[in-house]
């Protein structure tokens, strides 16, 4: 068949999405529908395709991850949502076409009701709407006010079919771009499109179709030779000769099959008062009390095999016993053999289909959705452990009553038959009935009996992290609660404090004190957490692991609150500009917010992804704000703080990292003077991937310059896999022949080295931050996990060798806090030219110190967890994921051997001549 290869992959949605999906699955696509787990679906259009139920939620990563690989093997891509939907899910065209998409080659076709780009882009509407806004409405028949055909128009001709149209257009395009598309429909300019001839004939005067109000013209039932009549036997007939020869035919037959007398008022028509139009009223009560004579299968004999356009009205059932050779629904005949389902399962599919893009079973269960309940799949084990409805039933811990039931409201006696199968966890019921076969711990554990039927609180939480429980397709497992229970695990409330001793540093911990932070401090604390949790955490657990960039609409968040200006500490660049609401005055802003506010977003735990969320600006365009020229930074600074631009630091090479005199990326000056060309190599730019604009070192005549470079012709940016995630767009970049302006020098030509030294102070400050709160994450899970796992009886934490190393882990995270509170006090009272003098050393030390210890700490956490500390998913998450990308902060910024000799040196040049032992 025409597409037979051709993958698609139908976003679920009602009529005309599915019907493209359905055109192309009957010309041999196989199209794969996406529906969301455990809704019902009600589309008949799902001949001949698959269903998956993937779980797009984004509190899920890893469905939407299965999803990206699913769609960057396919095709084509139908979305049938309103605007923004995709986009929201992450799933947006850019994704996939464009320079950095995911598979170039996709057509991802869209169709909305109202255009996208109009005003009524964000409102709901039907088939309805769509026809009278398109002004195709106004001119169907109907007695009073027009009618539409049902939704044939601007649903299926206008939507479904357009969108088909545009897919094969566009496919036919792909053979010879090798490029995909976007191919937008919308159904106003569908039904539009679809209605050329009515509308194209208003604008000829004479033309039958716009002669004449609506009802009087020619086609909409003004015509009394183009109508539907009723028979004797109420069933109709319809009228359709327009051409004279036709009705000449229509009248001769039409008067024989009548009786002789037959008249209106002694009028018969001729053939040649066709078209006279004052004849019409006459000839049209001729018409409709001659058809009322007989019944509709006598007309049909009359005219059966003539010319006359006339045909009875068949219903769809009649229509499908009509030997017409053509599919019809009702007569099951379909244009693939085979394929005549009218119902199409949610997730009826799933394995089969994410198998075939290469998931395992463990990795399909995770992001999907049970595939439909098959009782006989169920372990006839099973039987021992049947509840017997709302029955108490006796546990280890007490009674287990069910006294409520969570929607959706569940019928009890559906309990009640073999293969149930219910655990109560931390005073909540599950029913694992379904659930148990998908279950990525295995059947077998749940088999246990000190587990099925009973509460297995500290079964569950000594291997699984309490989030698992939140997520949406477990969460949906709860049916009640046990009477006279109550939850004591804490779940996690955004914006809230822990309750873990050392989880939170002093200052934040209840009952303690601390000299440097203000009410201020506290009250941006709590905005920023709340912003971080609401906000950075759920977007950075998805995109950690599915490596796409920070999204526009996160950026433009913290562009509206003034954070990405409030990374680059306090000074003049924050003049004027409202902070978090207002809640800090700009001239107030201290460093100790700014330690605050790297603090929190770094709690959003995923190292990748947080450099990802801008951290090229951090570093990247202080040198800009401090040395670069009035006109540059009212060019350059606005759009990089309001997100619309992104920048990053491009100083290290694959030939020279700390060492920045051994650079060897040059820069000349043109023959005019007016420009430097720049030649060379960057490796390991963070952001660089997505930046616009390059601060970079270069190699040139007088030493060490540093320029500001505009991505543009001779720079190319590759991405470089490293060991955290592509998220942060670490890139390899190269500068062949790249042009910048020689007003774009930052400092003095050959004065590089400057502006790297008083930018190196604060970036490795902000590391130190991190660093600092990271580490004390770690404490937090392990103090937790110590206190959950048992290990011979006993928890983790009855153990001195564990407890050895906790002490450790927290010695390390208090000293590291506690200095760099310090440190953050001296930078509150120097100038940065002071800073620049007495912090070089310290914050070296410093950052060398978070880091060494950082990797001690990183080191214990793993013997803590044992495999689960080297393990992605699961209880060592965190750990896992702190162990393997550790070594970020020990480079970034400096070498830790490189920066505490800085530190000595320096010391040793202040030192007193004069001193003596
Ligand atoms: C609502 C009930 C349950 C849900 C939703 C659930 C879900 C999961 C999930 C998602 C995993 C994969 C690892 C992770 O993400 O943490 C897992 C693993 C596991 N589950 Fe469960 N589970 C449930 C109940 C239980 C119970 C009652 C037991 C009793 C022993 C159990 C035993 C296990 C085991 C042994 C593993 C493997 C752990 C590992 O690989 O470290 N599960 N479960």
């Amino acid at each position: 068949m025409a597409l037979s290869g051709l993958k698609v992959i139908e976003f679920a949605g009602l009529a005309p999405g599915p019907f493209a999906g359905l055109i192309l699955a009957d010309n041999g696509a196989e199209v794969i529908r996406v529906d969301r787990p455990s809704t019902p679906s009600l589309d008949v259009l799902c001949r001949g395709k698959k269903s998956v139920a993937i779980n797009l939620n984004p509190k899920f990563p890893s469905g939407k991850a299965a999803m990206l690989r699913l769609i960057a093997s396919a095709d084509v891509l139908i979305d049938p949502y309103r605007p923004g939907v995709m986009e929201r899910l992450g799933l947006g065209p850019d994704v996939f076409l464009g320079e950095k998409g995911i598979n170039r080659r996709l057509v991802y076709a869209r169709m909305v009701g109202f255009p996208r780009d109009g005003p009524h882009r964000d409102m709901a509407g039907h088939d309805i709407n769509y026809l009278a806004l398109s002004g195709v409405l106004s001119i169907l028949p109907g007695k009073e006010a027009p009618q539409p055909p049902i939704n044939l128009l601007a649903d299926f001709a206008g939507g479904g079919l357009s969108c088909a149209l545009g897919i094969l257009l566009a496919l036919i395009e792909r053979g010879k771009s090798g490029r995909g598309q976007v191919v937008d429909t919308n159904m106003v300019a569908g039904s539009r499109y679809v209605s050329s001839f009515p509308l194209l004939s208003l604008l000829v005067p004479s033309s039958g179709m716009s002669r004449g109000d609506r009802g009087s013209r020619l086609l909409d039932g003004g015509a009394p030779f183009y109508g539907v009549y009723t028979c004797e036997d109420g069933r109709w007939m319809t009228v359709g000769c327009l051409e004279p020869q036709f009705f000449a035919i229509f009248i001769e037959r039409f008067a024989k099959a009548l009786p002789a007398e037959f008249s209106v008022g002694g009028w018969r028509p001729s053939a040649h008062d066709q078209f006279d139009r004052d004849e019409w009223p006459k000839m049209k009560e001729y018409i409709t009390r001659g058809f009322a004579l007989h019944p509709r299968d006598y007309w049909t004999k009359v005219f059966h095999g003539t010319d006359a356009c006339v045909l009875p009205v068949l219903s769809p059932e009649e229509a499908a016993s009509t030997p017409i050779p053509s599919p019809h629904p009702l007569a099951r005949t379909w244009p693939v053999p085979g394929h005549d389902s009218l119902h199409l399962e949610p997730g009826e599919h799933t394995r089969e289909v994410l198998r075939g893009i290469g998931l395992s079973d463990r990795e399909i269960s995770e992001h999907s959705l049970p595939e439909p309940h098959n009782p006989e799949r169920i372990n006839p084990l099973l039987h021992h452990h049947v509840h017997k409805g709302v029955h108490p039933r006796r546990s280890r811990k007490g009674p287990f009553i069910l006294v409520s039931v969570v929607s959706p409201p569940l019928n009890p006696l559906q309990h009640n038959k073999p293969g149930d199968f219910w655990v109560a966890i931390d005073a909540r019921v599950y029913d694992l009935s379904r659930f148990m076969n998908m279950h990525p711990g295995g059947v077998s554990v749940l088999l246990d009996p000190e587990v099925a039927g009973q509460d297995a609180t500290e079964a569950f939480y000594s291997l699984h992290r309490a989030e698992v429980l939140d997520r949406p397709q477990y969460k949906r497992l709860q049916i009640g609660v046990i009477a006279g229970q109550k939850s004591v695990v804490a779940g996690h409330v955004p914006g809230q404090l822990s309750q873990v001793p050392y989880a939170e540093p002093s200052w934040l911990t209840s009952g303690y004190h601390s000299p440097y932070y203000s009410e201020n401090h506290r009250e941006f604390q709590k905005a920023v957490r709340k912003f971080v949790d609401e906000e950075i955490y759920p977007e950075a657990q998805i995109k950690e692991e599915d490596g796409t960039r920070v999204s526009q609409e996160l950026v433009d968040k913290m562009a509206a609150l003034n954070i990405n200006a409030m990374r680059l500490g306090p000074g003049k660049h924050l003049k004027g500009l409202t902070l978090m609401n207002g809640l800090v005055k700009p001239e107030e802003f201290d460093y100790f917010h700014e330690l605050i506010l790297t603090q929190e977003i770094t709690r959003c735990g995923a190292r990748g992804y947080g450099d990802g969320l801008l951290s090229g600006m951090v570093i990247g365009l202080p040198p800009v704000l401090n040395f670069g020229s009035d006109e540059l930074k009212a060019r350059i600074v606005p759009e990089v703080f309001q997100g619309k631009k992104f920048i990053s630091l491009a100083i290290s090479e694959a030939h020279a990292g700390s060492d920045v005199m051994g650079l060897q990326t040059t820069a000349v000056k043109s023959e005019d003077g007016k420009e430097w060309i720049i030649n060379g190599t960057k490796k390991w730019i963070t952001n660089g991937v997505f930046s616009d604009y390059f601060t970079v070192g270069c190699k040139t005549e007088d030493g060490f310059t540093v320029i500001l470079v505009e991505r543009g012709p001779g720079v190319e940016t590759k991405s470089i896999k490293t060991s955290y995630s592509p998220s942060a767009g670490t890139a390899y970049i190269t500068f062949d022949n790249a042009r910048a302006p020689v007003g774009n020098t930052l400092g003095e030509e050959g004065g590089g080295i400057f502006v790297m030294l008083s930018n190196f102070n604060h970036e490795r400050w902000v590391m130190c931050c991190g660093s600092a709160r990271s580490q004390r994450s770690v404490v937090e899970e392990c103090l937790k996990w110590s206190a959950q796992r048992k290990a011979f009886g006993k928890p983790l934490n009855s153990l001195a060798v564990i407890r050895s190393k906790l002490a450790e882990m927290m010695t390390r995270a208090e000293t590291t806090q506690n200095w760099l509170e310090n440190i953050t006090y001296q930078m509150n009272n120097m100038s940065y030219k002071q800073q620049a003098g007495k912090l070089a050393g310290p914050i070296g030390l410093l950052k060398a110190h978070c880091t060494s210890s950082a990797q001690e700490t990183a080191k214990d956490a793993v013997q803590i967890f044992g495999g689960r500390g080297i393990t992605r998913t699961g209880m060592g998450r965190y750990i896992e994921h702190y162990h393997r990308t550790i070594a970020f902060d020990a480079l970034l910024g400096g070498a830790e051997d490189v920066l505490r000799d800085l530190a000595v040196r320096q010391a040793l040049r202040v030192m007193p001549k004069n001193a003596r032992l």
